[in-house]
């Protein structure tokens, strides 16, 4: 059983929106857009360290493999953590619209159990564009990228100025992500007017 919310569905007025010229090329491989994301950070020991690569269009697809740090249930994975991994490959999308945006709302349907050691298999899309939002899906799956869905989802993206962080973020992390020239590039690479 499935479904989304009316909030997740585009209004009328939505468009398919364009690939930015300058994403990155498909299979490329993306960074991680901040080294202590605890999707895609390489700073957080019992993180995901989501790889993401680009794919065609306006896809990207993405791995994780589930560690004994991310059980719910013995030999499972968390259902939050899933939907974490599901929330940071959807904002993945953001490297392919150049575009800066947080999650809004984020619906997701488990639909079987995934046990530690299993490399989950993500593919997302940008399904439509109203103004700021951003509407989007992604599916994981296990077993190869072919294997059956364990997990889905649907969300909607809100498209922020980079002053979003600056200004919500806590001054520690902030002063030192500002100071380093990397994280400023990467911020700013997501902006098509920087
Ligand atoms: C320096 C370092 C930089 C690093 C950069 C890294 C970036 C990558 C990060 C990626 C990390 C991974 C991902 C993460 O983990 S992102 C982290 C999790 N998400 C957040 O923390 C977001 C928290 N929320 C907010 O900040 C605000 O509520 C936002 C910014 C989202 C909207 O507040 P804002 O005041 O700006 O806008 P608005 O209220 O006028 O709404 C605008 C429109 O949107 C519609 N709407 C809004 N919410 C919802 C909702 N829940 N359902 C349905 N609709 C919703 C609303 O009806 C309106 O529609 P319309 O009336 O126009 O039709």
């Amino acid at each position: 059983m499935s479904g989304r919310s009316a909030a997740l569905q585009p209004p009328s007025d939505a468009v398919t929106p364009v690939r930015h010229p300058d994403a990155p090329a498909p299979g490329e491989l993306i960074g991680s857009h901040y080294g202590e994301c605890f999707g895609c950070g390489d700073g957080q020991p019992h993180g995901l360290h989501l790889r993401v690569r680009a794919g065609e269009g306006l896809g990207i697809t993405a791995e994780f493999t589930v560690q004994p740090a991310h059980q719910g249930a013995p030999g499972l994975a968390h259902g939050g953590v899933l939907t974490t991994a599901l929330d940071e490959t959807l904002g993945s999308l953001n490297w392919l619209l150049r575009t800066v945006a947080v999650t809004g709302r984020l619906e997701t349907d488990f639909v079987r159990p995934v046990p530690v050691g299993t490399t989950l298999h993500l593919a997302a899309e940008v399904t439509a564009v109203a103004g700021r939002k951003i509407y989007s899906t992604a599916t994981g799956r296990i077993g190869g990228p072919g294997g059956p869905v364990a997990v889905r989802a649907d969300a909607l993206f809100i498209e922020v100025k980079v002053d979003h962080f600056v200004h919500h973020g806590r001054q520690e992390e902030i002063r030192v992500a500002m100071n380093d020239p990397d994280q400023v590039r990467r911020a700013r690479a997501f902006e098509v007017n920087p």
